[in-house]
């Protein structure tokens, strides 16, 4: 469904963030990209909407080459990639139901948009997301009196109203205490379940990766280290991506929000 080949990116100040990278991603998968600072998470998750140009190498959404669009046709392609921030990206002085509908930007047309007179299918469906995330009481809330957690799940609202075939998610929980990051993280993945969509997502924190996700891509150095399930992060494997550490702390069993111990993702 989505698929890099030999994706490269290095920087004009010489830095090699990628060195042609394959990845295969199918319908419905949700996997974690973990690896140390400077692996080349963020630089994977913008080449892949083009955010970061990549220097060579493809990029295919379905049958469509991402990384052969001229401007405009990548603009109507980015609707298809809905992108999850750390900082949330919200427009603060705006109400949290004009943030959700702002993932319709896309697809409205300029005036309407710039007037907000968005259709009422869209207001309907921002109400659902709202209501599945458990903010539709919040609707005419402005952005800036939210908290972290909230913010986050109205950044995921504007994502899904895109209609996305694919979430792009960098460092989701980065901003959140450990008890809101798990909320978040399974908040992601029960929805890429329900829609059956598949999503990348950059995360820092290992265990929190192997509770949700079905498939971990460990970048050292630009490449790819490792790429299994969440069981097989095995001491060894960490020490491969991160280099030496005492790793049992990472992978030792960890409490979810309910109190209930978790070792990895079901
Ligand atoms: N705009 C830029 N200009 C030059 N070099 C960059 C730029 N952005 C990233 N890099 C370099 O590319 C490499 C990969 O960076 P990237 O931010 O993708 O890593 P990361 O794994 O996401 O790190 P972190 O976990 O700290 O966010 C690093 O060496 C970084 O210094």
């Amino acid at each position: 469904m989505l698929r890099l080949e030999k994706l490269v990116k290095t920087y004009k100040t010489g830095d090699q963030a990628l060195k042609a990278v394959d990845l295969d991603v199918p319908e419905g998968q949700v996997l974690a990209l973990i690896g140390p600072s400077g692996a080349g998470k963020s630089t994977l998750i913008r080449c892949i909407n083009r955010l970061v140009e990549p220097t060579s190498g493809q990029v295919f959404l379905g049958e469509t080459e991402l990384t052969r669009l001229s401007s405009g046709a990548l603009r109507r392609e980015r609707c298809r990639m809905g992108m999850i921030f750390q900082e949330y990206a919200l427009v603060e002085r705006l109400t949290v139901m004009e943030n959700v509908l702002s993932g319709r930007l896309g697809y409205v047309g300029f005036w309407r948009s710039f007037l907000r007179r968005f259709p009422q299918e869209d207001f309907d469906e921002a109400f659902r997301l709202l209501d599945r995330v458990g903010l539709a009481h919040m609707a005419d809330k402005r952005a800036d009196e939210l908290s972290g957690g909230q913010r986050q799940r109205v950044g995921i609202c504007r994502a899904l109203i895109q209609d996305p075939a694919v979430l792009l998610v960098d460092e989701p929980t980065a901003s959140l205490d450990p008890k809101t990051s798990r909320q978040i993280m399974r908040l992601i993945c029960e929805l890429c379940k329900e829609r059956k969509l598949a999503a990348i997502i950059n995360i820092h924190d290992v265990a929190l990766a192997q509770m949700f996700v079905q498939r971990v891509i460990g970048l050292r150095f630009g490449t790819i280290e490792f790429d299994g399930p969440p069981d097989a992060l095995t001491p060894e494997v960490l020490t491969t991506i991160y280099g030496e550490e005492d790793w049992e702390a990472t992978i030792e069993k960890v409490e979810d929000e309910n109190g209930d111990t978790i070792e990895a993702a079901e």
